[in-house]
């Protein structure tokens, strides 16, 4: 909690008929009941509240008509009646107020007092203050995928987010979209950006990802570099994104906010949170294929993928049932992977901490990255194999999984990789080699237990800078007589695998899921490019543990 600094403003006002001293600083709005007795009261309900100026939404004055007084958004209240009949005039302030479970609520209070001049000056100091602060947006471009999730993503957007930007002051200018790919393209061709303080994509995962493809895609043009380079710097995006979760599992959202509830998320976007976020880079043989901030996965969760995009009529369900299926079906994948492990950074996925809000560990690696990327430019061959760094596993695996960032969603509250970081510029690299079916299933049950997920001697997680994939079927002849001599060998010791007989029905291949979306080509290359855009967000904020001596209330 701040220390309230420098007063600008303080008065005796009334909050529901009860006298209370009313400051107003820099940084913070405290009320407090004046009260004739000091002793403590267990019962009375609490006597002093502060709110940090950053988190109000917005003043609004009550205006008095033949003894009611109309708010300057139209609608009635009696306040006189309620206040008292001496206190003529009111103004309302809207603030955050935090709730269970992450999420964030509009809450309002109600000052009045019997001096027109006083009651004005308070709503113009607030007004002002709010003004003053220049990260909140002032007008966006929002982006509604009518068809994701449940396909109520305008119902969300008009009921319970239009309503709070309009309180805020914010202007907007609203597409709904026609077809798949509509928000990308108008990104990337069309939409006049400079006219704009942010993106906003009512939606799900596949939503978000449009959204980046269009913004990451125009940036690098009016920056003048390739977007379809391998080695090439990207350019940081500058407008800020925000989600306003719709979609099926909004597993971007829940992992940067700790929830997907559509106003917590419009309440970050109206104070102007600002979160950096990785972006990996996907290529294959040189060519651009996409981008990814939350999870690529081959095996598992590509085949959970193309089996549920067959059920989208199920809506968010169908990945319950293509999961079941998937797991019932039990395929592996044979192939080679190879990875340039992060060095340098504080952290590893096997930490205890946990990235929150403001987290060290993102400011650290985050700066410890532009001055390798600085560094990079000057000397192209850093990054490359010649530098010996990389390292090699090859092997038959259920799941080869890369987690940007945690990967919490509904479904997983810690998920894929718990102590991954959304802006430090690396991804968590978890290989499930092939197992048997009870052990699999321990695995994927820790991601909703407490346990730990890669505490199994099938599960090796590292953390990466980048990393290639290669199928067993794409790798060259003289990898391939490798494997063959190895399988041999193995053939004599091992039992024979009884999950996939010699009839040869088990895929060679499967595909890779991308933040959601299919990709058509297996054999990747990744890079992480660091906080390489930001979101409307804070991180997931730490839960108060108790309250502190720094809050005002106490002093
Ligand atoms: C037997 C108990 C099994 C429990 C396993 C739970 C593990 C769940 C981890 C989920 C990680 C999800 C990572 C996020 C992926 C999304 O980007 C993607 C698309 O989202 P959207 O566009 O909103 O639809 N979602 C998925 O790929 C769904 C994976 C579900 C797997 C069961
Ligand atoms: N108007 C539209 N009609 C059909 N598909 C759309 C439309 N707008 C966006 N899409 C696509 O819908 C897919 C799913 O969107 P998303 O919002 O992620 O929902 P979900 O979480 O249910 O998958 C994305 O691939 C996106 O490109
Ligand atoms: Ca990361």
């Amino acid at each position: 909690m701040e220390r309230p600094g420098r007063l600008l403003l303080q008065s005796e006002l009334r909050v529901r008929n009860a006298a209370y001293d009313v400051s107003l600083s820099r940084s913070l709005l405290i009320w407090k009941r004046r009260t004739s007795s000091p002793v403590y009261h267990p019962f009375r309900p609490s006597v002093c509240h502060s709110v940090p100026v950053s988190e109000i939404i917005s003043v609004r004055e009550e205006e008095e008509e033949n003894g009611s007084r109309q708010r300057d958004d139209g609608s009635w209240k009696k306040i006189r009646e309620r206040e008292g009949k001496d206190c003529r005039q009111a103004f309302t302030v809207l603030y955050v107020e935090r709730c269970r479970q992450h999420r964030w609520r509009c809450a309002e209070v109600t000052f009045t007092c019997s001096d027109e001049a006083v009651c004005q000056h308070w709503v113009s100091s607030i007004r002002e203050q709010l003004a003053s602060n220049t990260s909140r947006p002032k007008h966006l471009l929002v982006y509604i995928n009518p068809y994701g999730g449940k396909r109520q993503g305008k119902r969300i957007y008009e009921q319970k987010v239009a309503p709070l930007f309009t309180q805020a002051g914010i202007a907007t200018s609203v597409i709904v979209t026609e077809y798949a790919n509509h928000a990308r393209d108008h990104l990337k061709m069309e939409a006049e950006l400079k006219k704009f303080d942010g993106v906003v994509c009512v939606g799900g995962d596949g939503m978000f990802s449009e959204i980046i493809h269009g913004l990451i895609w125009r940036t690098q043009i009016d920056c003048g570099v390739d977007p379809n380079s391998t080695e090439e710097a990207l350019s940081p995006c500058s407008l800020r994104i925000g989600i306003i979760p719709a979609g099926s599992t909004d597993c971007i959202c829940f992992a940067s906010v700790g929830t997907n509830d559509p106003v917590t998320s419009a309440l970050h976007i109206i104070v102007g949170d600002s979160q950096p976020l990785d972006v990996c880079s996907v290529h294959h043989n040189n060519m651009f294929l996409r981008y990814s901030v939350s999870l690529l996965g081959y095996g598992f969760y590509g085949d959970v993928l193309s089996d549920s995009e067959r059920k989208r009529w199920m809506g968010p369900a169908r990945y319950d049932f293509s999961g079941l299926k998937m797991f019932l079906t039990h395929h592996y994948y044979e192939g080679t992977v190879s990875y340039l492990p992060a060095k340098g950074i504080i952290g590893t996925p096997r930490d205890a901490t946990r990235c929150r809000s403001g987290c060290v560990i993102c400011q650290h690696n985050g700066q410890l990255n532009s001055e390798r990327s600085e560094k990079y430019e000057m000397d192209e061959a850093s990054d490359s194999e010649s530098s010996g760094e990389w390292r090699t596993i090859r092997g038959k695996f259920l799941a080869i999984n890369a987690a940007s960032m945690s990967c919490a969603c509904p479904r997983s509250p810690k998920g894929l990789s718990p102590a991954a970081h959304l802006a430090d510029g690396t991804t968590d690299l978890i290989l499930v080699r092939k197992c048997s079916r009870f052990n699999f299933l321990r695995h994927l049950l820790r991601h909703t237990s407490k346990d730990d997920q890669f505490d199994l001697t099938f599960i090796e997680v590292h953390r990466v800078r980048r990393f290639r994939f290669m199928p067993r079927h794409c790798q060259s002849d003289s990898d391939l007589e490798l494997d063959l001599h190895e399988n041999s060998k193995r053939q004599i010791f091992s039992q024979i695998c009884k999950d996939h007989p010699a009839c040869g029905c088990a895929p060679a291949y499967s595909s890779w899921n991308c933040d959601g979306e299919i990709l058509t080509h297996t054999a990747i290359d990744v890079r992480v490019h660091g906080q390489l855009i930001k979101l409307f967000a804070r991180g997931i904020e730490e839960l108060p543990v108790f309250e502190d001596l720094s809050n005002p209330c106490a002093i």
